[in-house]
């Protein structure tokens, strides 16, 4: 049997899941992509796990699909099918996703990065959007990055594949922050317990709001909003953090169903 590319490990409430296929750059082989969907439903599944970090061993991040294995083929094998299913799992997952990254990212790398809710890298870290350079699309990241990137950022970084470095990737929305790799657990920790503190259910809601579309304006939204504010308040969760704040505890939260 092949080594495991992907490593999942749950320990108090948090799963961490580490790419490790360093000798390729933890680029995006069939069986890393199959490892890594797997390890995204375990977490999402298991009632355990409040918040998700995605990490890697060696040098790179991720050096976006796997350009040996999609030599030669056809259009529907090249490497990239199930890709937008673990950007998917990313996007969606119920609980927050935290991105550690302590080196590069490129392409479809960088998919993933912007798939996940926060994003935190060392200051060497370097990013490019190469398919360009290697005359391919980045059509299936442009999903989860476009909504990151600010617009003039996002034409000029996908048409030139130019390299940026972790400062620009603060500045244009895809990193949260860029820390010395001293520094870089610490400010993964900062992330995990800010967002494991939050109720599960509101946490998830809360997520899936960040994803709709927007309302054309306010008032066309407060009707629907109204309803789902005050489901929150009424809710089991809700009267437990309310409670707590009144007694001056951390709320204890229930299990996700
Ligand atoms: C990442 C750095 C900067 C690290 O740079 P480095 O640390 O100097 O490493 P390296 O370049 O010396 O590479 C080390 C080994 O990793 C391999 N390697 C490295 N990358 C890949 C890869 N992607 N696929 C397969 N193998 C890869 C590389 O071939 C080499 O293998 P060796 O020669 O020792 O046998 C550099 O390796 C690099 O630039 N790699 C190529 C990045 C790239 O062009 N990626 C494009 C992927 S296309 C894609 O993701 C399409 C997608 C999904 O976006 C489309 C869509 O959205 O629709």
């Amino acid at each position: 049997m092949a080594d495991e590319l992907v490593h999942y490990d749950v320990v108090g409430g948090t799963a961490t899941i580490t790419l490790d296929s360093p000798h390729n750059r933890n680029a995006l082989s069939a069986q890393l992509r199959r490892e890594l969907s797997d390890s995204l439903t375990k977490a999402a599944t298991d009632d355990a796990v409040r918040v998700i970090v995605l990490t890697h061993t060696g040098p790179v991040f991720c050096a976006g699909m796997d350009l040996k294995e999609a030599r030669g083929g056809s259009a529907g094998d090249q490497g990239v099918n199930e890709f937008p299913k673990i950007l998917e799992q990313l996007w969606t997952s119920p609980k927050p996703v935290v991105a550690r990254l302590a080196g590069p990212a490129r392409a479809g790398g960088i998919g993933m990065v912007a798939a996940c809710d926060i994003a935190v890298a060392v200051p060497e870290a370097t990013f490019a959007f190469s398919e360009v350079r290697i005359g391919v699309v980045p059509a299936i990241i442009s999903l989860t990055v476009l909504p990151r990137l600010n617009p003039r950022a996002a034409h000029e970084l996908f048409l030139t594949g130019d390299t940026f470095d972790a400062r620009r990737a603060v500045e244009i929305g895809l990193l949260n922050s860029a820390v010395p790799a001293a520094e870089l657990d610490a400010e993964v920790t900062r992330f995990v317990k800010a967002l494991a503190a939050g109720g599960p259910k509101a946490l998830a809601e809360t997520k899936a709001l960040l994803s709709r579309p927007r309302f054309a304006t306010p008032s066309e939204g407060f009707e629907e909003m109204l309803g789902l504010s005050a489901k929150f308040f009424a809710s089991e969760e809700g009267q437990e953090g309310i409670l707590a704040f009144a007694q001056k505890r951390k709320p204890n939260w229930v299990p996700q169903d």
